[in-house]
């Protein structure tokens, strides 16, 4: 996964997207080093009297935003007007997420906001997408996805936890395999494959999802408008 963005970056972008919510909204936040700096930053605005309510991706969001003192809800009980999140690679407005495993229920919040913003920083830029696709498994798929993975022309490499012996496991209580495609030349058809295979929870291709790409740099910020 790309990590090389500098912090400045990453909080320019973050707080840019932060901007766009209003009072009254429900806003879906985002997992990451960037989507932090979002989540931050709203969390400020609460504090100054802003009145919103969160609905996180992941554990690590949810605990960012308790912190910061951003009322939370269940995404059952709320519709999501904005969504704020990170990605790994960004590539003509189609995204790869899940570097941190959270990409199952990013895509799922991401998904049902009316609006969804991307903040990355530009080492997150690309022509093409090509860093590996993190695809969540159940454990009980693992050999079977990784073979059908291969057979579309992926590399699978199990993710292994840095800090523990043994794989990465995921907020779902899954497995992610990183499945390397080389340089990507059609992101939707790649979508539908690995989204077809049984035992495949959720993969980390975003294609066509975004509404805005707030990218940051130590200088500003610039907001690319997606047409879907
Ligand atoms: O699973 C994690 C997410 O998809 C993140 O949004 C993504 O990995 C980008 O994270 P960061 O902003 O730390 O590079």
């Amino acid at each position: 996964m790309k990590q090389g963005g500098s912090d400045a970056a990453k909080q320019a972008a973050g707080e840019s997207a932060a901007e766009a919510v209003e009072d009254g909204m429900v806003v879906g936040l985002g997992t990451g080093s960037t989507a932090a700096h979002a989540i931050r930053a709203i969390g400020r605005a609460v504090d100054a009297g802003l009145d919103v309510v969160g609905v996180p991706t992941s554990f690590q969001s949810r605990q960012l935003a308790r912190d910061c003192g951003i009322p939370l809800a269940d995404l059952d009980d709320v519709s999501v007007d904005l969504a704020i999140d990170g990605a790994d690679e960004v590539a003509d407005g189609d995204l790869i997420k899940g570097g941190g495993a959270a990409h199952a229920r990013e895509k799922i919040v991401d998904a049902n906001a009316d609006r969804f913003l991307v903040v990355a920083d530009p080492t997150k830029e690309a022509e093409r997408l090509s860093v590996p696709v993190p695809v969540e498994i159940l454990p009980m798929a693992r050999s079977t996805v990784a073979t059908a993975v291969e057979d579309v022309g992926g590399n699978p490499v199990l993710r292994r936890a840095e800090r523990k012996d043994g794989p990465v496991v995921t907020d779902n209580g899954n497995l992610v395999l990183d499945c390397d495609f080389g340089s990507i030349d059609d992101p939707a058809t790649l979508a539908s494959d690995l989204a077809a295979l049984p035992g495949v929870v959720e993969h980390g291709l975003f294609v066509d999802t975004a509404d805005e790409i707030h990218l940051g740099t130590a200088d500003g910020v610039t907001v690319r408008t997606l047409s879907k």
